[in-house]
């Protein structure tokens, strides 16, 4: 498989399960998380008993009068509500189980398959060989001492047995003869209890949401392509409350709904450096999910996902694992930091840095790749890479003469050979000892934010830049989209366009250098560098019309306006945590520090023009 490839799983054995205590609006059936606008409110349904479904999709599913829900539902059933307030103070995995039976029983009334049918795919899809007391008590197993071990799985056995008399007493009540009859063989103990050992084995936290941090503006080529939802899924959690797994998910994910149980995550191993990732789809009534590539996947290489949270260290990871699975892991990942530095190839040293890269683990990245260079100092992917793990920690410097003497090393190297290219384009200034600038310009807040106010390029340039610039696009085939990745802008880059970037440089030195160096206090002899400068279009009819919060690239930003605010209604650069949106007229600028938040204001008619750099020290 190639790296991002996704592999659907066809199974009918997938179970969606809600986190109970999700404090959301979310589908107990599909999952999905409904807001608060009016649309919303109308496409889901409210049972009596609270749960919620997705009107058209779900509804009929959980709710006919054998659908999953219904057979479930603890309105006016008085063992339903027992049961469930027993499985909060005991294990919600039993919660977990109704649903999975209440689903099969549920698949059962509306086709012909038979109960032992159901029984047999079930143990060959799950392997229901372990005992669920003994499993959660291994989960919660702190102490050394067997015959602790021992007495835990004996009052663990008597809740699961607690719980089944609860929940068979509902059905009971809930069945009318023929329907028990017709279910009689799945209405048994036994099964129940594989259900839940299933669940506890196998069941991982999916989350749906994405995390609240601002993106950095990134284009797309330094990063490679990172899946979204990286973070948010393959991670398993003992389900079991004594694990405070609510903790354990709310520190170490953004955020997660509910559960996924299928086959398909009995069949591959764990790893701390996993070479899969499972996603479900949660938009449609029944379950589909496969699983994607993180990486290139050798035929032979055996697929790895992980079954533990990844972003704690190796001695947290190990105890997880022990007390999941009963083993430690020996990937690449824990030879590497436990300093067993014998067991790890510098292929696999390559493969560990771009993962650390991936999570954000930059420190850990910049190491790897530092190490792996030892064992060949030519390798150019590498040496890129290497420099976008420098730049994401702020070390734009460094980053630059990486990438620049790596051009030197492969002059073929297609993104290399771009960054020369720009990083050519642009004039630095040298910043002196006592910088001249005839800008006027005003505080706009202590954190120091400025706005320029005697328009720093005259007028008449800003709108020969537009034309130029819309001249520029409509001959290259239309405005770029995708250059950065998190967050995009519609726009060309300035070194594309000869005559703007020779005025460009003129102006960089003769204005926005020196005034960069006053108000920022840059020492003299010390470079000022352009990281990348863009022309911005935003329409209010057509294509992108504002740009969300995020955090910049470089040092320093300026936000140029081309056109004068009359021209369009809303627009401006909003600093939030300031609350305040600067709006500057035609030929001025605003400049900042690239680390405060920042984004584009809605434009609601007009078009706007503006012209970004990130600005960096060398
Ligand atoms: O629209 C604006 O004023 C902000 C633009 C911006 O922050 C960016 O392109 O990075
Ligand atoms: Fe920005």
């Amino acid at each position: 498989m190639s790296k991002g490839d996704f592999h659907k799983v066809d199974s009918s054995t997938n179970f969606l399960l809600l986190q109970k205590n999700s404090s959301r609006q979310t589908c107990g059936n599909c999952l999905r998380l409904f807001g608060n606008c009016d649309d919303d409110k109308a496409s889901f349904i409210r049972c009596d008993c609270g749960d919620i479904f997705c009107r058209r999709d779900c509804a009929p599913h959980a709710m006919r009068e054998l659908g999953w829900h219904s057979i479930l539902c603890s309105n006016r059933s008085e063992p339903m509500l027992e049961f469930y307030e027993y499985c909060r103070r005991s294990s919600e995995s039993f919660t977990f189980a109704a649903k999975v039976l209440a689903q099969l029983l549920s698949a059962m009334s509306e086709c012909e398959t038979s109960v032992s049918k159901i029984q047999l795919s079930w143990s060959e899809q799950f392997d229901p060989r372990h005992k669920w007391s003994e499993l959660a008590a291994r989960a919660n197993w702190e102490c050394t001492d067997f015959y602790e071990f021992v007495r835990r799985a004996c009052i663990l056995e008597h809740q699961i047995a607690d719980a089944w008399d609860l929940l068979k007493a509902h059905l009971n009540n809930r069945f009318d003869l023929e329907t028990k009859t017709r279910f009689a063989e799945l209405l048994d103990f036994e099964m129940y209890a594989d259900i839940v050992a299933s669940i506890q084995r196998f069941a991982v936290a999916i989350g749906t949401e994405k995390t609240t941090i601002p993106p950095t503006r990134q284009s797309p080529s330094q990063n490679g392509d990172t899946h979204p939802a990286l973070a948010h899924y393959g991670s398993k959690f003992d389900i079991h409350p004594k694990v405070s797994y609510h903790c354990a998910i709310m520190n170490k994910l953004p955020d997660y709904c509910g559960f996924l149980l299928a086959p398909i995550l009995t069949k591959f191993q764990h790893s701390c450096n996993p070479s899969v990732q499972v996603e479900a789809n949660s938009t449609l009534s029944q379950v589909k999910y496969g699983y994607i590539a993180l990486r290139e996947i050798d035929q032979m290489e055996p697929i790895s996902l992980t079954t533990i949270p990844l972003h704690s260290s190796v001695s947290a990871r190990d105890a997880s694992l022990l007390r999941q699975l009963g083993k430690v892991c020996v990937c690449s990942r824990c030879s590497w930091e436990r300093e067993d530095f014998g067991r790890v190839s510098p292929e696999q040293m390559k493969q560990l840095a771009l993962q650390a890269q991936e999570e954000g683990r930059y420190s850990e990245a910049e190491l790897l790749f530092h190490c792996t260079l030892l064992h060949n100092p030519h390798d150019t992917d590498v040496l890129h890479a290497y420099g976008v793990t420098l730049l994401s920690q702020g070390k734009w410097k460094l980053a630059h003469s990486i990438w620049q003497l790596a051009f030197k090393v492969d002059k073929a190297h297609l993104w290399l050979s771009k960054q020369f290219n720009k990083d050519v384009s642009y004039a630095a200034y040298l910043c002196r000892k006592c910088p001249e600038y005839y800008v006027s310009f005003q505080t706009i807040s202590i954190d120091e934010i400025y706005l320029t106010t005697n328009s720093a390029i005259s007028p008449s340039a800003c709108s020969s830049w537009i034309k130029t610039a819309e001249a520029h696009a409509t001959n290259r085939g239309g405005w770029d989209t995708d250059r950065h990745k998190s967050v995009a802008t519609t726009d060309l880059p300035i070194h594309e366009i000869p005559s703007v970037l020779r005025e460009w440089n003129l102006i960089f030195g003769q204005i926005i250098g020196p005034f960069i160096q006053e108000r920022f206090r840059v020492d003299g002899d010390t470079n000022l560098r352009v990281h990348d400068a863009f022309i911005v279009k935003y329409d209010a009819s057509d294509g992108q019309c504002q740009l969300p919060v995020h955090t910049d690239q470089g040092h320093f930003s300026i936000t140029l306006s081309l056109n004068d605010p009359i021209q369009y209604k809303g627009g401006g650069t909003i600093f939030p945590e300031h609350e305040f949106i600067v709006r500057p007229k035609c030929g001025d600028f605003v400049a900042f520090r690239s680390y405060l938040t920042h984004g584009g204001v809605p434009i609601t008619s007009g078009v706007r023009y503006i012209v970004v750099a990130f600005l960096y020290l060398s």
